[in-house]
């Protein structure tokens, strides 16, 4: 007999995942499921997915089950793999909280791009949305130029690595972003074999920033948590601002078509990431369908 296959839909400033528990790594979740599982039409719908497993029964887990008994098995939304998720890791926090598996305090997630650490509070009342702060780690910002295409030209881009790849470009208007149908062309493409995440930016007020993002494996979303993350890190640099050299943190608030996010890197370098986290609804997958998936 086949046991039901459960689920849960969460979202993060509306960066939406379909939430699969899946504690001893069960279950059979390659690309096209996956892809089939994120469809709008044809499946429950999401940017994304979260396979929630323990790290001990996870092979990329595995290292880091002594120091996080989760892994944050993230894939996008075409089926593709990704090293982590801004949005993500707070939705999956949200999710272990709700299920009882931890507590209100700090919680190791880890995830392909290490471990990080959520601060979750109390929940105030269930359902809540409640903010939830992600040590995100320190960002990287390998040498060399990169361009971004902008309309018929190309500007200049800021790569952050958050783990997951970022080319980040100031724009005087989002609209410049264009309709974001397709990957913006990223140069050279070299500096990026694993594919890449395109930011656009603009200055809303000093400290405040407006961003789109067109995200590797899902297309526009309407958040990207990574992303704003490197967003903010490229405002600091462009502002002259290093707090890992000064001492000085610096903090941005980050507005995204689906709402705010609050970046600060830390004198230490660490990146953190605040934002709400909320989960919807959930229920049964049709194991008939499923299973013409993976067969
Ligand atoms: N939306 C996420 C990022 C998800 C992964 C990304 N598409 C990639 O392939 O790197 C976030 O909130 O960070």
């Amino acid at each position: 007999m086949s046991t039901a296959i459960g689920f849960l839909k969460g979202h993060g400033t509306q960066n939406d995942f379909v939430i699969i528990p899946d504690p001893e790594n069960t279950i059979d979740l390659g690309p096209d499921a996956v892809a089939a599982l994120c469809d709008r039409r044809a499946g429950i719908g999401g940017d994304g997915l979260l396979h929630v497993v323990r790290s001990a029964a996870h092979p990329e887990g595995r290292a880091y089950a002594d120091e996080a008994e989760w892994f944050m098995d993230y894939r996008n939304a075409d089926g593709s793999v990704a090293e982590m998720c801004g949005n993500g890791v707070r939705v999956f926090a949200r999710y272990l909280q709700r299920a009882g598996h931890v507590d209100a305090g700090e919680l190791a997630v880890a995830t392909r791009a290490g471990v990080k650490r959520a601060h979750l509070a109390k929940e105030e009342a269930p359902g809540a949305p409640g903010e939830i702060t992600v040590e995100m780690g320190v960002a990287r910002l390998p040498e060399g130029e990169v361009e971004v295409r902008v309309g018929s030209g190309l500007r200049p881009a800021t790569h952050v690595d958050m783990g997951n790849p970022h080319a980040v470009t100031f724009v005087t208007d989002l609209a410049e972003a264009g309709e974001l149908r397709t990957a913006p062309e990223v140069l050279p493409a070299s500096a990026y074999p694993r594919g890449v995440n395109v930011e656009f930016v603009v200055d809303r007020a000093p400290g405040a920033l407006a961003m789109r993002v067109h995200e590797r494996g899902s297309g526009e979303t309407r958040s990207c948590g990574t992303g704003a993350c490197a967003v903010a890190v490229a405002a600091a640099r462009r502002d002259g601002l290093d707090p890992a050299r000064t001492g000085r943190p610096a903090t941005y608030t980050v507005d995204l078509p689906g709402g705010r996010l609050t970046i600060t890197e830390r004198a230490d370098g660490v990146v953190e990431m605040t934002g709400p986290a909320v989960l919807v609804a959930e229920g049964t997958i049709d194991q008939d369908w499923l299973a013409a998936l993976t067969a």
